[in-house]
């Protein structure tokens, strides 16, 4: 089972270091924007530097030379999972690709890319995308975009993910944010599951942020995540 992976969105480094240094293991993390415009490439170094591993969450989307650009330095870091907005085009996902390989010493960070957020309802995207098709639709067009561009797999709610896997096979990744402890605060997303579903549902990764860096106690909501995302 992959673990899960923890959101570190946390406003400086500060409160990084205090959140780590309460676990006795290497976990699988994710320096999203919050972070990452604030501290810059460092703050990964240093979280690689302590033996964890990181999904780097910039979302590129512009055009391909700039994406292509960007994704070679990314890939000196060393991280292990970037992504892209599936938005961007098949162009724009290939170009990455050849970035990422073009500034990887060996093997490149597995991509993926983003379907539609987390955060995104159905009724939303048809008003605001002006997308006339459902959102399990929407997403699958994506995910077929994205593995014909050649990426490992895609972001997607735990809803879809099952769906996925069925047209573009279990080996192409469906990584999953909007987890919820059962009974949790949904925030500001929209389409929510808890870790068990999320296993049940055909997801590969979880993604969690809140529920577990807010939590009273993060070391035993993570541990909670775990049993219920291994079926322990
Ligand atoms: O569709 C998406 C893509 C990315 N995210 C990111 O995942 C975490 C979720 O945090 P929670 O606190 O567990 O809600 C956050 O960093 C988002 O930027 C997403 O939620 N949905």
């Amino acid at each position: 089972m992959n673990k899960p992976i923890i959101a570190l969105d946390f406003p400086s480094e500060i409160e990084v270091f205090q959140f780590l240094n309460q676990f006795d293991e290497k976990l699988f993390v994710k320096v999203g924007m919050e972070l990452f415009y604030q501290e810059g490439p460092d703050i990964v170094r240093k979280i690689k530097d302590l033996g964890h591993d990181i999904f780097l969450d910039l979302k590129l989307h512009d055009i391909p030379n700039t994406v292509k650009s960007a994704m070679k330095g990314l890939a000196r870091l060393g991280v292990d999972l970037v992504n892209v907005h599936a938005a961007g085009g098949k162009n724009m996902m290939e170009a990455a690709i050849e970035g990422l390989e073009a500034g990887s010493a060996d093997k490149r960070p597995m991509l993926i890319a983003v379907t539609q957020l987390t955060s995104t309802t159905e009724e939303q995207m048809q008003k605001e995308q002006k997308i006339p098709l459902s959102l399990l639709d929407s997403v699958l067009h994506y995910a077929q975009l994205t593995k014909d561009a050649g990426l490992d797999g895609v972001v997607c709610s735990v809803h879809e993910a099952k769906n996925i896997a069925d047209v573009c096979g279990e080996t192409f990744l469906r990584v999953t944010p909007g987890i919820r402890l059962p009974g949790g605060d949904a925030h500001d997303q929209k389409r929510i599951a808890t870790p068990d579903y999320a296993r049940i549902n055909g997801s590969s990764y979880i993604v969690i942020g809140r529920a577990v860096t807010k939590a009273e106690n993060p070391v035993e909501a993570y541990k909670k995540v775990c049993q219920l995302w291994e079926g322990i």
